[in-house]
């Protein structure tokens, strides 16, 4: 679905452009007009730390919330649909916190790889629904993702694998302190998922702690914006918010073929 400039100016905060003149209200930044489509954004950071709040902040922002899906602009997807199936051996050690969900090797990279490829194609895709309680994929619900102009795509290792890191055209690394995440985590896992205090500690202390150092945190470098407290950093997404409504605006008007923005040729550093 391509944007129409109704439905744009409908967003909040989007300050529009005359109908009958493209250039009046807001004059469209030069280099606007071969923003890719889908623009797909990478959400980083460790478990816990805001990265599903910071995206739900954000399609929240866009008026996108309550949407049918079919008819959403801005999508999220969550690494944990990529979860490899486990076996029920390695189901009774995730039910004890002794599976390590946290490693880059939990997951499908190749399946990872081929939805957002055909993504970026503008393909329809059926994407998994992961079950936190049962650590499975729920197997009655496919997601179906139809072709959309942003795709919000977070978890702990999207930066990790490098064929998928250079696939965004954005990274965010949603940055907050460990403790406030593991006293986050303590109290989702128990209230959501029912986990046992024990089960939780010794999961973080043998596994996600230490995946979180060696894995997660050393992507951090790839990030074009860090957010410092998540989803309490309004500034940082405001700011977030008001790119994606110019991107979104841009794409509208855009004929140009699609390329793929290079690290440096952040659209972040642009003047507004
Ligand atoms: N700014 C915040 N203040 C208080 N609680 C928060 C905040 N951000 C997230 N949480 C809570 O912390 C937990 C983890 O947040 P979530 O956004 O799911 O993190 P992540 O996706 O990084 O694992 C959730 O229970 C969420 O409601
Ligand atoms: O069955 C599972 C699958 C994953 N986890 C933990 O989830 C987090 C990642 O999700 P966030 O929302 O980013 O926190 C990861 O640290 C895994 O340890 C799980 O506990 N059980």
């Amino acid at each position: 679905m391509q944007l129409g400039e109704d439905q744009l100016s409908a967003m909040p905060g989007f300050s529009g452009t005359d109908k009958h003149s493209t250039m009046k209200s807001s004059p469209r930044v030069s280099g606007f007009e071969d923003i890719p489509r889908p623009f797909v954004i990478g959400v980083g950071g460790g478990t816990a730390s805001g990265k599903s709040t910071v995206c739900s902040k954000i399609m929240e922002q866009l008026g996108q919330n309550g949407i049918n899906e079919k008819q959403q602009q801005v999508v999220i997807i969550s690494l944990e649909s990529f979860y490899k199936p486990l076996t029920p051996e390695q189901i009774v050690l995730a039910r004890k916190g002794q599976y390590n969900f946290d490693h880059p090797a939990a997951f499908d990279e190749q399946m990872m790889l081929d939805t957002l490829l055909d993504l970026k194609a503008n393909k329809t895709v059926q994407i998994p629904e992961y079950d936190f309680k049962n650590h499975c994929i729920k197997s009655e619900t496919l997601r179906t993702v139809n072709p959309t102009d942003v795709i919000l795509f977070e978890g702990i290792l999207v930066f990790y694998f490098k064929d998928i890191r250079e696939l965004f055209n954005m990274k965010l690394f949603v940055d907050t302190d460990a403790d406030t995440r593991l006293s986050r985590r303590v109290l989702r896992d128990m209230k959501e998922f029912g986990r046992d205090l024990d089960q939780i500690l010794r999961q973080y202390t043998t596994y996600v702690k230490p995946a979180f150092e060696e894995f997660c945190l050393p992507t951090k470098k790839y990030a074009d914006v860090i957010i410092p407290r998540g989803a309490d950093n309004t500034v940082a997404i405001d700011l977030i918010v008001q790119h994606i409504q110019e991107l979104l605006r841009g794409s509208v008007k855009s004929n140009a073929p699609q390329r793929s923005r290079h690290n440096s040729d952040s659209l972040v550093s642009r003047p507004h």
